[in-house]
């Protein structure tokens, strides 16, 4: 069965979606666009020789269409999202699920009287092979136990558009759905260190920042995150347990020696550093729906990360600590 998808908002990650799905994923093929510029979707369906849809209510509705893939903007997925799950059709939606955890919550609950997961978050980080030995080294406790991990979020610089907030629940939600998953636990607290600001990019950003957050065990979580770093896209981190530590390495595959030194490239963006985790996650992901299965983060993990964040855009403008507030896990998402 070749799984039939839309997609929604096929702007850079959903066209770098697209151009996986069509080269190196089995078993799917985008059929259906939509986006609110119509330009960029009518030239879009063209190129895959698929349908444009006016709405995206009108291609979740498509009967040519399984399964759909949202890609617009954080705060237009909860809309999306609803509506997937009223048609009964899987979906897999990039991060933030939503960007506060109200309209999280909203499609939670949504989800649990369809009586089945269909919601899927596209957290691929879960997927990359560094992160996967990582964690698997610190569950097998041969370093002890986790007391803290440093991680540092760097992107060369980011759009017009990205707003204040965005540091935490567009940038940082990386490393807060990533450190739940790595240490199974959740968070219970969140502060936000303001160093001193670049003068390279954006005055109205706190950038860098560093947001300081400690899950129900205790163990401290510091994320740098400082999004107009110009160099690269860098992504760092550092577990220290009882008897050792563990890092991410670089991500290359050759060292340069010569005379000028010893050195290896920085990657440039997400889908350079992350190419491998978004082709194992999209392909799991459409694994399942031709199984008629959910796989990945679903929606409960999307609000638990919608939550820290509403604590650290908080602790953003408040100075001091701010505590997460989370409704109890369902037994749905048991
Ligand atoms: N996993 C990762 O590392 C990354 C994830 N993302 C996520 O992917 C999503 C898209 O980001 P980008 O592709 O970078 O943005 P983009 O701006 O390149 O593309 C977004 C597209 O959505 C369209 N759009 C906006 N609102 C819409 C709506 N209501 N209905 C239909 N289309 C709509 C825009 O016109 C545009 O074509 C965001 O949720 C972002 O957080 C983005 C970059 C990396
Ligand atoms: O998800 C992503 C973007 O939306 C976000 O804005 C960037 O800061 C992240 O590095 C990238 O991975």
């Amino acid at each position: 069965m070749t799984v039939r998808i839309g997609m929604i908002g096929p702007g850079g990650m959903g066209q770098a979606h697209i151009d996986r799905i069509h080269t190196v994923i089995a078993g799917g093929r985008v059929v259906a666009v939509s986006d609110v510029d119509e330009a960029r979707a009518t030239e879009v369906a063209r190129r895959i020789r698929g349908t444009r849809y006016a709405s995206s209510t009108e291609l979740i509705a498509a009967d040519e269409v399984d399964a759909v893939m949202i890609c617009s903007y954080g705060p237009a997925h909860e809309v999306d999202v609803l509506a997937c799950i009223a048609a009964g059709k899987p979906v897999l939606c990039e991060k933030p699920l939503t960007p506060t955890a109200d309209a999280a919550l909203r499609i939670m609950e949504a989800e649990q009287a369809a009586g089945r997961r269909l919601v899927t978050v596209g957290f691929m980080r879960r997927f990359d092979r560094s992160y996967r030995e990582m964690k698997a080294l610190l569950d097998s406790g041969e370093l002890g136990e986790t007391l803290m991990v440093h991680c540092a979020h760097r992107n060369p610089t980011v759009p017009d558009f990205y707003t204040w907030d965005m540091a935490i629940n567009d940038t940082a939600i990386h490393e807060i759905d990533t450190m739940r998953w790595l240490l199974g636990e959740e968070f219970v607290s969140a502060r936000v260190d303001k160093p001193r600001k670049t003068s390279l990019r954006a005055p109205h950003l706190q950038d860098p920042l560093v947001l300081v957050l400690e899950t129900v065990s205790g163990v401290r979580v510091d994320d740098e995150i400082f999004v107009n770093c110009q160099f690269g896209y860098d992504i760092r981190c550092e577990a220290v347990a009882e008897r050792g530590t563990v890092s991410l390495a670089d991500q290359n595959a050759v060292v340069v020696r010569d005379g000028g030194g010893r050195r290896n490239g920085i990657t440039r963006d997400h889908n350079d550093r992350f190419r491998g985790a978004f082709v194992t996650e999209v392909q799991e992901w459409i694994d399942a729906v031709a199984r008629g299965e959910h796989t990945g983060s679903t929606a409960w993990d999307g609000y638990a990360a919608a939550s820290v964040c509403d604590a650290g855009v908080k602790a953003l403008t408040d100075d001091g600590v701010v505590a997460v507030h989370m409704v109890d896990k369902p037994a749905f998402y048991a």
